[in-house]
Formats: structure tokens, sequence, C-alpha cells
């Protein structure tokens, strides 16, 4: 609990919920112990006679370490039911809008052919139009791809803010992403019948549609032009404060408080490491220093927009607890999107378990988008409580640089010594370096002689050779160890003493922000890839949340980290044994778990059916249907065996030199058939065969061996009662996945699985089987 500085009601509470608490910690208990079960099981099997022992060892070795690999990724997962907590906000309880302090937003794009121009305009404009003190608010779009549509753009989405801002802002709009608010076909704004209303209403929807045209126009002008002159991985930096070039859109004495909207293209050459979105937001971070220098900032990717103008009082809730703020780092909204259907069907309604859980322990983690961060805690990560040794030397070089020569010889000496030292960590600018001591600091930027000097520091601060040799990236700001930048710097932060706050909208509240999401497969496994390895990266990096965690945070904390960063590789491997040895050896009559009348029998299903019923009781406790969980299943079966295998070993090649780090950037646009398949809930499986034939081979697989093993059973005098536990596991693993024989055998729409991978797939199968069954014979 925390209470505000004006009024003793607090800005936030905190709460947690027992029941489920206790319903986790006894489940958690219950499973352990069927686990120890399982153990002590498959380890007597190994010490049994093998002259006598009824199946051979090799596969029991895969079958068991997969086990004990689940059961392990099983038990970090535990550290999220430990203390989950949910925080309620206030935002109406802030002191007036004099005392709030600046930020600054920071948006990222980087191809305009994946990220279409408008849908970036409109992230920019539900960020200029928060319901914040315009003057306290700086916008700054990172243009990695350095195009001309996209700086044109800002310019027109500055002109047309002069018609949206003020729009909002009178009527107190909610819905302030322009493109949302005027597709929108009924308004239950409480003035939508005052003519006043609607003239306005009209009139900014007719700018805005004039808006569009302007980009639309600009785009195949500047197509031509971007051809032959520049290439996105080769180009100046290109630094722009947007601002008034004509009073037109005016009417007479008509004064617009817009925010501060500065373009920012940063310096690429090809030799150079670019480290793809951290080394962009890096970038923004050393501009805005001089620029606008805000305490906080707020974080977007091109595709997320404002979805509830009030975030930013909401996270200053936190920001404004005496308690919470001196070690508070930064506040993590969810990720939610606007483009999912209501069946769902790649399961990209993020279920956010472990930010809850992770809050009640020390503090969730970076999710990339939707945060307000300290800018402070970004930039230097080590936290300085009072007056730290940092303090000391940052007043040292206060003292240098505004008494200068005249100042003591000791202090110059001093700083001299200490200035060299920030210079090693942050580079030459000695504006940067003045940044980081001074607190807020917009200056006037109307082309006088501090904003052309500011301007061309900030090009300097944005050149691709300035952090060489620094701390950038290494042990400051973003880092880039790993291609899930913002989940590593998070847990170092947090490692460093920092905490976070998770905020889920409460249920009278919007979402925050709505993004956009992967609506086919191979964007959503393509996106899978990279996250997989990004985890990954981490996971066997010098920061792996085990070994780097404790003591620097808790066990716990740790082991929740862990559990994100390992899942994807933890996962793959138990996926790919269990789809394809039980089934190799149910089609050879070769039982790898305990007959029905076993006791041990039980023990397994025991496990399998807890561990089902606990995802169940996450989905329906969060109040989704059982179809989410169905989704949740096949979604995490799916990814299992195909992109989080290649996320893994992508990670594993990085690791070993074999490979170049890369950044696949998700596509946003997309096409109408492909939408429609979406709505109508089908799979579009018109995707890489990297995908497809993993996925249709496995499928092949365990309907052979289920057919294989009944036919065995009927005609062969095969008994059922050692074989069930194998028949179960493949009959759970097909029913699950039922729409890859569906997109197989059934549909004949064009999202199908086409013919050619469907043989393909039929080739490994037989393969697999054929060589399979010679070595499992040669074993016994
Ligand atoms: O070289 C690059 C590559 C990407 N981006 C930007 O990074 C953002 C995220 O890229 P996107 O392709 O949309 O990836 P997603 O998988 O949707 O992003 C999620 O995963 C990323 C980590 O992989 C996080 O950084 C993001 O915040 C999170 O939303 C976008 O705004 C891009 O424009 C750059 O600025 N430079
Ligand atoms: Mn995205």
């Amino acid at each position: 609990m925390a209470s505000s500085s004006s009024s003793s009601l607090p800005l936030h509470i905190c709460h947690g919920n027992k029941l489920t608490t206790i319903i986790n910690r006894s489940h958690a208990v219950l499973h352990s112990i069927a686990i120890a079960f399982l153990i002590h099981y498959r380890v007597s099997f190994f010490f049994q006679d093998p002259k006598t022992r009824a199946a051979p060892a090799v596969p029991l070795v895969f079958v068991f370490a997969s086990e004990l690999l689940l059961s392990f990724i099983w038990f970090l997962g535990r550290a999220y039911d430990w203390n989950p907590v949910y925080r309620t906000v206030f935002p109406e309880r802030l002191p007036s809008d004099e005392k709030l302090p600046p930020i600054d937003v920071f948006i990222c794009t980087t191809d305009p052919n994946k990220e279409p121009t408008i849908g970036v305009m409109n992230t920019l404009l539900s960020a200029m139009a928060l319901d914040y003190p315009p003057d306290k608010l700086s916008v700054y779009l990172s243009d990695d791809g350095g195009y001309a549509i996209t700086l044109h753009a800002m310019r027109e989405a500055w002109r047309f803010a002069k018609f949206w801002l003020p729009f909002c802002r009178r009527f107190d709009i909610e819905t302030r992403c322009p493109d949302v608010y005027f597709s929108r076909t009924n308004d239950h704004h409480p003035e939508s019948k005052n003519s006043d209303f609607i003239e306005e209403k009209q009139k900014t929807k007719e700018q805005y549609e004039l808006f569009k045209e302007r980009v639309r126009r600009a785009g195949e002008e500047c197509k031509l032009k971007d051809k032959d002159v520049r290439s996105a991985s080769n180009h100046p930096s290109c630094i722009e404060v947007i601002q008034e070039d004509s009073k037109e859109g005016l009417q007479e004495g008509e004064i617009t408080e817009i925010p501060l909207l500065v373009y920012v293209s940063r310096e690429k050459r090809t030799p150079h490491l670019h480290h793809f979105k951290a080394g962009a937001v890096n970038t923004l971070l050393r501009v805005s220093a001089v620029l606008s220098n805000s305490p906080y900032i707020l974080m977007l990717d091109c595709d997320m927009y404002c979805n509830d103008p009030t975030s930013a009082r909401q996270a200053m809730c936190f920001h404004f607890d005496p308690q919470m703020s001196p070690s508070l780092a930064f506040v993590q909204f969810p990720q939610a999107f606007h483009n999912i259907s209501e069946n769902d069907i790649y399961d990209s309604e993020l279920l956010q378990i472990a930010w809850p859980g992770l809050d009640g322990l020390k503090g969730p983690v970076l999710s990339g988008t939707n945060f307000y961060i300290k800018r402070e805690a970004l930039c230097c990560h080590s936290i300085q409580k009072g007056m730290g040794p940092i303090h000391f030397f940052l007043d040292i070089i206060h003292i240098y640089f505004t008494i200068g020569v005249q100042g003591s010889y000791y202090c110059a000496k001093q700083a001299d010594i200490e200035l060299r030292e920030l210079k090693d960590s942050f580079g030459p600018s000695n504006e940067f370096i003045k940044s980081i001591q001074r607190d807020y600091n917009k200056p006037n930027l109307n082309g006088d002689e501090v904003s052309n000097m500011l301007l061309k520091e900030a090009k300097v601060l944005a050149s691709c050779s300035y952090e060489n040799h620094t701390k950038w990236g290494k042990e400051a700001s973003f880092l880039y160890d790993a291609v899930a930048e913002d989940y590593l710097t998070g847990f170092v932060m947090q490692c460093n003493g920092w905490t976070s706050a998770y905020v889920a909208p409460s249920s009278t509240r919007r979402p925050q922000f709505l993004g956009t999401s992967t609506t086919n497969v191979n964007e959503l496994l393509t996106q899978g890839i990279r996250w997989g390895a990004g985890l990954v990266d981490v996971a066997i990096s010098r920061f792996s949340p085990l070994l780097y965690g404790p003591p620097r945070t808790s066990f716990l904390h740790s082991m929740g980290y862990a559990e994100l960063s390992l899942f994807p590789l933890l996962y793959c491997l138990p996926l790919w044994c269990f789809a394809t040895i039980p089934p190799l050896y149910l089609l050879n009559g070769v039982p790898l778990y305990p007959e029905v009348s076993d006791p041990y029998f039980s023990v397994f299903l025991l496990i399998f059916l807890s561990s089902l019923s606990k995802h169940l009781h996450e989905v329906l406790k969060s109040g989704r249907p059982i179809r989410k969980w169905i989704n949740e299943q096949r979604i995490w079966m799916i990814k299992s065996v195909t992109c989080h295998l290649y996320g893994s070993l992508d990670a594993i090649l990085k690791k070993l030199g074999l490979r170049k780090a890369s950044f696949m950037t998700t596509n946003k646009v997309a096409d109408d058939d492909q939408i429609e398949l979406y709505r109508e809930g089908k799979f579009d499986f018109r995707a890489s065969t990297i995908f497809i034939v993993p996925l249709v081979t496995i499928m092949l697989v365990n309907l052979a061996s289920v057919a294989g093993g009944i036919w065995r059973m009927l005609f062969m005098g095969g008994d059922w009662k050692k074989m069930l536990g194998q028949v179960l596991l493949s009959v759970y693993i097909i029913v699950m996945n039922y729409v890859v024989i569906e997109g197989m055998v059934i549909r004949r729409d064009k999202g199908r699985i086409p013919l050619h991978v469907s043989v393909l797939s039929f080739v490994f199968c037989l393969i697999f089987l054929l060589l399979g069954s010679l070595i499992s014979n040669s074993l016994f």
C-alpha cells in the first residue's frame, strides 16, 4: 500500500488471492509426490536384471530423460504460483498536473513494407494524444530503415495532430488512435447527439482522410526516391524536430499545444553491427538525453497504440509512491492485441501468468513494449541510493562544468579522472555526460543557435561508431547479448536491485495498449523462432538466470526467470521424444509404460491429468472458455516441435560462432483471404515447409502407430493392458492436433496443406518407422 502526497488515500493497492495460492501450493505438493513415485519407478527399472526387463533400455533412457526435463521445467514454473499479486491504481488521486514529471515516448519502426506507415502514424498520434500535459510529453520515432516516407508522414501527422489533439481534449475522447476511432460505426460518446460534437467530429474526420491521402501519395513518390538514393542498411543519421512550417490549418488566435515530436534515423553502415531494436532504442536514449532528457520513458512498438490515454497517469501512481519509487525501474502493462478473432486459433492472446507471479516476488519481466521506465534505471542499471559514489562523481563533474578552469585544482583533477571514466562508459559526448546529471531540460528548438548545436550533437550520438569501446549494450542501457533484449535487460536491472510492477487493466478499465498480433502460421512460427532464440540466448549466456540470479535476486525470482528462458529448449526436446519414441514402440508392440493393473500406471495417469487440469484451472480462472485451453495445448505442441526447436538451435549455433544474430521483423500487413481464413477459424498452412513437414510427419507417425497397435491387439494377440499408456499418449496427440489431418485430407481451400508437403512428410514418416523398427528390434 502507498499513500499519495496530497491525501491519505492510497494511489495504488496490491492484492493477492489467498484461496488460489492455497490451491496452487497444495497442487504443487501432490504433483511433486507423484513425480517422486515416477522417478522411483524409472530408476528401479534400470536396476533390474537386463535379461528379464520388459523393455529395452535405450528408448527408456530417452523417455525418462524427457520426463525429468518436463518435471524440471514444471518445478521452475511453480515460482509463478508462489505469490501472484494484482494491482489497482487510482490515477485520479495524483497531485495536480504541474507536479507530474515529463515523459519521453520512444516508438520504433523499421520497414514500411512490413509496417504500414499509416499504422505507425496512428501509434504516434495516439501517444501524442495521451492524457498528460503536452509540454511534458516528447515523442521520438526511430526509423531504422531511414525511409523518406516515414519522415514525410511524420510531418503530415504533426499537421493532423493540430486537429486531432484539440478534438480529443475538448470532448475527452477515450479512443485516441484516429484510425480506430473513425472506423467505429457507433459512437457511445455522451455528446454524440450534440450538434457541436457532430460538426467537430466530421471536420476532424475530413482532416484525417486528407492526411491519409497525403501520406498515400507521398508513399508513391518516396518509393521511387528511396530506391535510388539509399538503402535500409546503409545510410547517414538524420534527426529532425518536426515543427510548424506554416500557419496553415490554424484559425485566428488558435494555439494548440503539441508535444515535441522528433524523427530519429540512426546511421547505419554495413560492417557495423546495429543490434536491431536494442540498438535503435539505445540511440533514442542518447538523442533524447540532449533534446528533452525526461526522467521517464514510455516504450512502444510501432504497432502498439495507446488505447487508454490515462496509462501515463496510471504508471505515475507507482512513481509517486515514496516507498516504491526509489527502487522502481519500470511499470509494465500487458501486451494485448486488437486483431485477435473470437476463437483465437493461434493462441495469440497471451495468458500472462508469469507477470503477476513475478510481480509478487520482485518484479515482472520487461516485455519490450508498453512500459514506463525510469531513464536512470535504463541508462545506468546500477541503483544509486542517496549520495552513492556515482552521485559524488557527478557532483564533481557538475562543479567542473560550472566553474571550469577557475575551480580548485583538486576538483578539476578529480573531475578529469571521473570524466574520463564516464566517457569510457558512455562515449565522448560532453552534452550526453552532462545530461546524466542534469534534470529535465526541454530546450526551445526553434531554429536558434542552441538548437542547431544540440541537433549536431544528437547526430553524433546517432552515428554508428559512437558506441565503439563504450559500455553501451554491454553494461548500460538495452543489452545486446540476446535478441530478447527486453527480457534480458529487465532481468539484469532487477539483479542490480531495481524492482518493477505489473498493471493489468481492471474490469472497469480498457486495455492500456493494443497491438497487432500474428494471424497466420508462418508469421506466428517465424516470430516464435526469434522469441525462442532470444530466450535461449539468455539461458546459455553469462546471465543464465539460475546462475546469475542468486544471490543478486531471490532464488524463487530466479526460478521464474529461468522458466521463461529455458522453456523453448526444455519443451522441444521432450515433446519431440514423446511424439516419436512411444509411438514407434507401440507399433512394434514394446511397452514403455507400466501395464494398467500395475499401481504405477495410476501414477503416470495422475501426473498427466494433474498437469492438464492445472492448466485448465488457470485458463478458467482467467475467465477464458475451455476452447482457449485446447488452443493453448495445441499451439504449445506445435511451437515446441517447430519454432522452439529452431530457435534453440539458432541460439546454440550463435553461441558456437556458427551463425550470426538476426531479427526478422514481424509482418503487420495481412491480405484479405488470409484474414478470411483466420476469421473462419481455419489454420493457414501456407507456411514454410520447415514448419509444416514436422507437424504432418508427427501426425502420420502417430496415426500409423495407433492403427498398427490396434491391429496387433486384435489380430496378433497383443496385450492391450501393456500398451494402453502409449495408445492414450498418441491418441491425445492426434486429437489435439486434428487440425493437421483436416488440413491434409479434408479441406479444399487455399490454406490447406499442399499435396507435395504431405507426400514429403509421408516419405519421412516411412523412413522413420522403417529405420526405427529395424533399430528397435536389434536393441532387444
Ligand atoms: O532492426 C530492428 C528490428 C525491429 N525494430 C522494431 O522493433 C519492434 C518489434 O518488432 P516486431 O517485428 O513487431 O516484433 P514482435 O515479435 O512483434 O515484438 C515483440 O518481441 C520483441 C523481442 O523479440 C520485443 O522487442 C517487442 O517489444 C515485442 O512486442 C518494431 O516496432 C520494429 O519496428 C527495430 O526498430 N529495428
Ligand atoms: Mn510486433
